[in-house]
């Protein structure tokens, strides 16, 4: 009977994917920095064939799965997948390979390919019905492209668990809940924000304001689903602290992504469309599926000031260290960043708060199994993705000893602290408004404005550009992506031109989120960064196989 169940159900998988979720596009796509990820129309046969691979994952590791469909900050014609694994991490890298496979096969072929994936797991429990939690983003595109993995996952036999629309960290918790059976928290919106804003009203207490730090912050939603769910947070923070909201969709008629959210203010390094120019007042933008989060201000001379990851970074690090050696528990407290990372801010780092430092490729997979190696584990991408994670040793550790009677009063007091803090954090992955919580809560505990946290050091001016190739694989890492292996000699020519610029850092590498590659440049003037950036595309341009004109250099 089981045999023969199967046998169905793999006939209505095929013929499922012939009929209504044909193969349309020739040229191949892989599973890259965060997933599939390109035009939405492009997309409906890989969103049904990913359904089909979290229900084969599920039956793999005999756990709940999570699918999210979101292009984060891209374009709103773009749109992606991701799988979330059991405890709320990225697919295992093994796997990544899987999903490319599956999306590529012609679909005579997709049946070979479940077959191979299925005997080289040796997985046998082909009748389980898995959980798989599914949710989207506010994009057009996302109901059709939800239904297409809705309908893989039925198909294969799963049980499809849809949230709607939630941000990615949202979804990433949820898998968590379910397989840690609720010891994370509720696997629910409603569980979500209780757990969070409960856990910053305990630490904040009746004080909402604390010396320069004043409770008010202007928020830009990027028009997306961070403008949807902030409201249900401002409810649960109950006026703890005030989050003006602005791009919030249903307000305005803004685009999502465009001219706001975290991607737009880092990258072009300007204050957003849609926020009013308050001088010195504490502003964030969040991207388009909200895991991402930036500070910047205004000052009184319209200069813009921005505080990017790194600053959350060495903000988090800095006060952990410190909450830390107050408990008088030892846990180790480490910083993982990627080569984007403001030389600046490692100096700062490294040489004043002295809490180590390593380097790993970009993408969040990377950083959060680095950061797992430490008690305490701090990330950050530059660009405002990042979170921390604890060890459960770390955290047993914290639990026992605020239990015992052998602390002192200000030991107990920042253990106490430090256990309610670990709730106001998502640890699963980098969230926007889980950071925004702690960067509040640390703002308020220190008692600093915004330009008292810009003073801890001076970021070096840094610039980010891109230049489109004909085949961007050409272009090949080591050493982190700091270094590039082909093609041939154009190693040798960064370094000649990084020579001339003191204290200049620049490196290039293929992005895995858009088709192009990505030129990083940093060094001690505005002026001459820019022209190390230039410079440094200009070569990529020519030995890379650039497309249309090669950049221009600046005087
Ligand atoms: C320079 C940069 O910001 N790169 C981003 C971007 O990856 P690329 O591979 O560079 O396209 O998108 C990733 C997913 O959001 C994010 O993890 C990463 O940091
Ligand atoms: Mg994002």
């Amino acid at each position: 009977m089981a045999n023969n169940d199967n046998k169905l159900r793999c006939r209505t998988v095929y013929a499922f994917a012939r009929e209504m979720y044909p193969k349309t596009v020739k040229c191949d796509i892989s599973y890259g920095t965060a997933g599939f990820r390109t035009r939405a129309t492009d997309l409906e046969y890989v969103m049904y064939r990913m359904g089909l691979l979290a229900v084969l994952r599920a039956r793999f590791k005999k756990a709940v799965i999570g699918v999210m469909i979101t292009a984060s900050h891209n374009p709103e014609p773009d749109n992606g997948v991701k799988l979330v694994d059991p405890m709320g991490e990225m697919l295992e890298q093994s796997w990544e390979k899987w999903a490319t496979k599956l999306a590529n096969v012609t679909d005579d072929k997709l049946e070979n390919v479940i077959n191979d994936i299925i005997k080289l797991h040796d997985i046998q429990n082909m009748n389980d019905r898995p959980e798989i939690v599914v949710g989207k983003d506010t994009r057009p595109s996302s109901p059709s492209l939800s239904k297409a993995v809705i309908d893989g996952i039925l198909a294969m036999g799963g049980k499809p668990i849809d949230y709607g629309i939630v941000t990615t960290p949202q979804l990433h918790y949820f898998v968590a809940c379910k397989n840690t059976h609720r010891a994370y928290g509720e696997p629910t919106e409603e569980g979500y924000y209780r757990k969070l804003t409960d856990a910053f009203k305990k630490v904040r207490g009746d004080n909402f304001n604390n010396g320069n730090y004043t409770n008010r912050i202007l928020y830009d939603g990027a028009n997306g689903v961070g403008a949807k769910k902030i409201k249900f947070f401002k409810e649960g923070l109950a006026g703890s602290l005030i989050i003006d909201m602005y791009n919030d969709e249903i307000i305005g008629s803004g685009k999502l992504n465009y001219l706001c959210g975290a991607d737009f203010v880092k990258s072009q390094q300007k204050f957003p469309t849609g926020l009013p120019q308050i001088p010195n007042t504490r502003c964030c933008s969040v991207d388009g599926d909200a895991d991402r989060l930036i500070y910047y201000y205004l000052d009184e001379n319209q200069k813009f000031h921005l505080l990017d990851g790194d600053r959350i970074a060495t903000l988090i690090a800095g006060f952990f260290k410190e909450v830390l050696e107050k408990t008088g528990i030892r846990l180790n407290l480490g910083l993982v960043q990627t080569a984007y990372a403001n030389g600046a801010s490692t100096t700062y780092i490294t040489k004043e708060l002295k809490i180590p430092v390593a380097c790993v490729p970009t993408g969040v997979k990377w950083l959060h199994h680095k950061a797992l190696e430490y008690d305490v584990g701090v990330y950050f991408e530059a660009n405002g993705h990042g979170t921390v994670v604890f060890k459960n040793e770390a955290k047993e550790k914290l639990r026992n000893a605020f239990q015992t009677n052998n602390l002192t009063r200000e030991q107990k007091d920042a253990t106490s602290r430090l256990i309610h803090i670990i709730d106001i954090i998502n640890e699963t992955v980098g969230d926007a408004i889980a950071d925004l919580l702690l960067v509040e809560t640390i703002l308020h505990a220190k008692g600093w404005d915004v330009r008292q946290w810009e003073e801890t050091y001076t970021d070096l001016p840094n610039r980010l550009l891109k230049v489109s190739v004909q085949d961007r694989t050409v272009i090949t890492t080591t050493d982190a992506e700091r270094k590039c292996v082909t093609p041939k000699g154009l190693q040798e020519e960064i370094d000649n031109i990084v020579a001339k610029y003191p204290k200049g850092r620049s490196f290039v590498r293929p992005s895995g989120t858009e088709d192009v590659i990505r030129i990083y440049a940093e060094a001690v003037t505005r002026r001459e960064c820019d022209k190390l950036a230039a410079e440094v595309a200009g070569k990529v341009h020519e030995l890379a196989g650039g497309t249309g004109n090669p950049p221009e250099i600046p005087n």
